[in-house]
């Protein structure tokens, strides 16, 4: 399995099936202060994201009457027949609820006690202990097992809301648990708006497809619920993003959505926004009939929301920030991921799971020790699509989504989100989605100009000096990330730093996940501003005050060296990003030179020459013809472009491919068919994906290759 993994997974996640992948390898020394010294172990017990206290939602009665709505997920576009109580669990009133719920009773205090009870829709057989026990109904079927961690309700502080007879009671503000969330208004752990939050509304935003909806310009209600919009207001945001502006009505419309917005510009809330007002305007959905018969202890959890994303550090952030917009409401957001022990992880989605964020490899455990089903999702989203759609990780998605019991596509909401779409993620996304909306916020792939790109010509043997001057002058701004390309690089360098009397320290993926924590807490912390980093830290992760990214070594996918730049200059933050270039670079150079155009930034002459080194003789197939199809037409949705012909013959050092081709993929047949909603107007797929000749896309490893992360 191991084996399988590493070679499978290109430089993809550790994360897989079977949870922790870690090679522990010989500890190594990392920088610890005198102050820290004694109290690190006090630092490393905790893990950084424990799952938050929250009962489970109840099975109860579904939503208000829907008239009029739209045909979103929460609004009925799944339609288990099954169901009691009117059929549609959209639709219809609250039915014969259970008894009122007035506090905790013997039975919540105690655990749950009442008899098997069948998954009524329709509002039939509304369980009170729902809410604040800590089983979840719907999992549990009413057995009499005493309860996940504890034996019978805990109280948990407040902050828990419930759903009873079709309305969303909102639970007791907490104060203690508002600071944790939303933090202070000056806390430096939070990120704070910058002063080019506001021109974030002059990038263009493209959407395509059918008939896409208006966007919203503010936050307000409806289209959202009320009560998100308070938890909006205690994360102080006061206007949507433009991804944020258009995904909510999108989302709420019912359509799915293929979104591409610039690191650091809300994603996040583009779809966390919307899933959740939907969630607590219509409350939860029961399961469909024939499920959940578990007895005893060993409980299913049921999410109707599964958010899939590539890195721990990531889920673990992405539940963070839903924790926030779910406080004080119904919905029970959790999260699974590899190299963390599993027991703690079973008892947290026990205890019920509404909304489910998970890395696919410990998902996958979990599914096969039958404790998640996947038979109640109502929305899909893949957070960093691009990423979870390459080599590394589509087996394990298409398990997840097309061989495990997941509504199909037609009977849920399918959303990908990333900053970057290669053209032949686009298709293979196809078969993940249905009639989507398009969304690009921008060029696709393309930087924020909130960043300041560097480009230096810088050899292998030059690179400590160069990077020594660098931190001695730009020292205490801020927290400095520097990318390397490989672990071992990773542990050297900072330990070399660390020698150089710098506090620095490193994440990658073969540290232990204690580690990787602490190191990732100590960035955020600045007891350790300077931290070495392999791919592992280059998507999603949002840390406040990163004012340098240094990639040490470059990546050799261009997409890559836009997300690792992208941990700087988000939320209208301005950041600096310095790259160590030299000719063992080439293969990048054509599209580093057109992306430091697009975001206008300096073009340093040597880039120029040895662009035109690399057209004669040497160097990667050209924009087009490279593999990864970002061609001209790349910045938009392919189904506007078709694919025409491919790009040029390409190849990693197969010589300069000719011009590039307009909307080409690589060579190669890909030999699908035509996305069902007939666009895709040209000439149909020209290219193959995953390009044989065109030097393929994605992991620097490729397929075969060593786990580079
Ligand atoms: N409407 C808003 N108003 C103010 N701040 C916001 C808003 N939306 C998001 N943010 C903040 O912007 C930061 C970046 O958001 P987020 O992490 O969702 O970006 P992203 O687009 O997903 O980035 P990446 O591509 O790196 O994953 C976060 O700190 C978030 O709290």
């Amino acid at each position: 399995m191991a084996d399988q993994l590493s070679s499978g997974m290109g430089n993809m996640s550790l994360d897989s099936a079977g949870g922790p992948q870690m090679q522990g390898g010989p500890p190594r020394r990392s920088y610890i202060p005198p102050h820290m010294r004694g109290k690190m172990d006090a630092m490393n017990g905790a893990p950084m994201n424990g799952p938050g206290p929250g009962p489970g939602p109840s099975p109860g009665g579904p939503g208000p009457a829907m008239n009029g709505l739209n045909q979103s997920a929460w609004a009925g576009n799944n339609n288990f027949d099954a169901r009691g109580g009117g059929g549609n669990w959209a639709g219809g009133p609250g039915g014969p609820g259970g008894p009122s719920f007035d506090g905790p009773t013997p039975a919540q205090q105690s655990g749950w006690n009442s008899g098997p009870r069948p998954h009524q829709g329709g509002g039939g057989g509304f369980n009170p202990n729902a809410y604040r026990g800590n089983l979840d109904v719907r999992a549990s079927g009413g057995a009499g097992a005493g309860g996940g961690a504890g034996g019978g309700y805990t109280a948990r502080g407040s902050g828990d809301g419930q759903w009873r007879d079709g309305k969303h009671i909102i639970g007791p503000a907490n104060p203690r648990a508002e600071r944790e969330l939303f933090g202070t208004a000056d806390d430096p752990s939070k990120q704070h708006t910058g002063i080019n939050f506001e021109k974030y509304d002059d990038i263009p935003v493209t959407p395509s497809g059918r008939d896409p909806p208006e966007p919203v310009l503010s936050f307000s209600a409806p289209p959202l619920d009320a009560h998100l919009l308070t938890n909006i207001e205690l994360a102080r945001y006061k206007i949507p993003t433009p991804v944020q502006k258009y995904s909510i009505p999108i989302v709420i419309g019912g359509r799915d959505l293929m979104a591409c917005a610039q690191t650091g510009s809300g994603k996040t809330g583009g779809f966390l926004f919307p899933i959740l007002s939907q969630a607590f305007t219509h409350g939860p959905s029961p399961i469909p009939a024939g499920q959940g018969g578990n007895f005893g202890r060993q409980r299913k959890a049921y999410p109707t929301t599964l958010v899939l994303a590539p890195t721990r550090e990531l889920v673990s952030q992405i539940y963070d920030e839903s924790r926030k917009f779910a406080y004080r409401s119904w919905v029970r957001p959790c999260v699974v991921y590899g190299g963390a022990e599993i027991g703690p992880q079973l008892r947290q989605i026990e205890r019920g799971c509404d909304l489910l964020v998970a890395t696919p490899g410990r998902l996958v455990d979990l599914i096969e020790r039958g404790r998640i089903s996947l038979c109640n999702i109502k929305y899909l989203v893949l957070d960093e699509a691009d990423r979870m759609l390459d080599m590394g990780f589509e087996p394990q998605i298409r398990r997840i989504v097309q061989g495990e019991d997941m509504p199909g596509v037609e009977n849920r909401q399918t959303l990908m989100f990333s900053a970057t779409f290669p053209r032949d993620i686009q298709m293979l996304a196809q078969d993940f989605l249905k009639d989507y909306v398009f969304l690009s916020v921008g060029r696709v792939g393309s930087t924020s100009e909130n960043i300041t790109q560097k480009v230096e010509y810088v050899e292998d043997v030059d690179k400590r000096s160069v990077l020594l001057d660098i931190l001695h002058t730009h020292g205490d701004t801020g927290l400095t990330l520097i990318f390397v390309e490989t672990k071992r690089m990773a542990d050297s360098l900072s330990d070399f730093l660390i020698n150089q009397d710098f506090r620095a320290n490193s994440i990658h993926g073969d540290r232990t996940q204690r580690e990787r924590e602490q190191a990732l807490s100590q960035f955020r912390n600045r007891v350790c501003p300077v931290l070495v980093a392999t791919a592992v830290a280059a998507r999603g992760l949002d840390i406040p005050n990163v004012t340098h990214v240094i990639n040490y070594d470059l990546p050799t996918d261009i997409d890559d060296y836009v997300h690792r730049i992208g941990r700087t200059g988000r939320a209208g933050n301005t950041g600096i990003s310095t790259a160590f270039f030299n000719r063992g670079n080439r293969t990048i150079v054509r599209e580093l030179i057109d992306l430091l155009k697009e975001a206008n930034q300096e073009v340093p002459g040597f880039l120029e020459t040895i662009a035109r080194e690399s057209s004669y003789g040497g160097g990667r197939g050209g924009r087009g013809g490279g593999g990864r199809g970002r061609g001209r037409g790349g910045n938009t949705d392919f189904r506007k472009y078709g694919g025409g012909g491919g790009g040029g013959g390409g190849g990693f050092g197969g010589g300069f491919g000719g011009a590039p081709a307009s909307s080409g993929y690589s060579g190669g047949g890909y030999g699908g068919a035509p996305p069902s909603s007939g666009y895709g107007g040209g000439g149909g797929y020209g290219g193959g994906y995953g390009g044989g000749g065109g030097g393929g896309y994605g992991n620097p490893g490729g397929a075969g290759g060593q786990s580079w992360w």
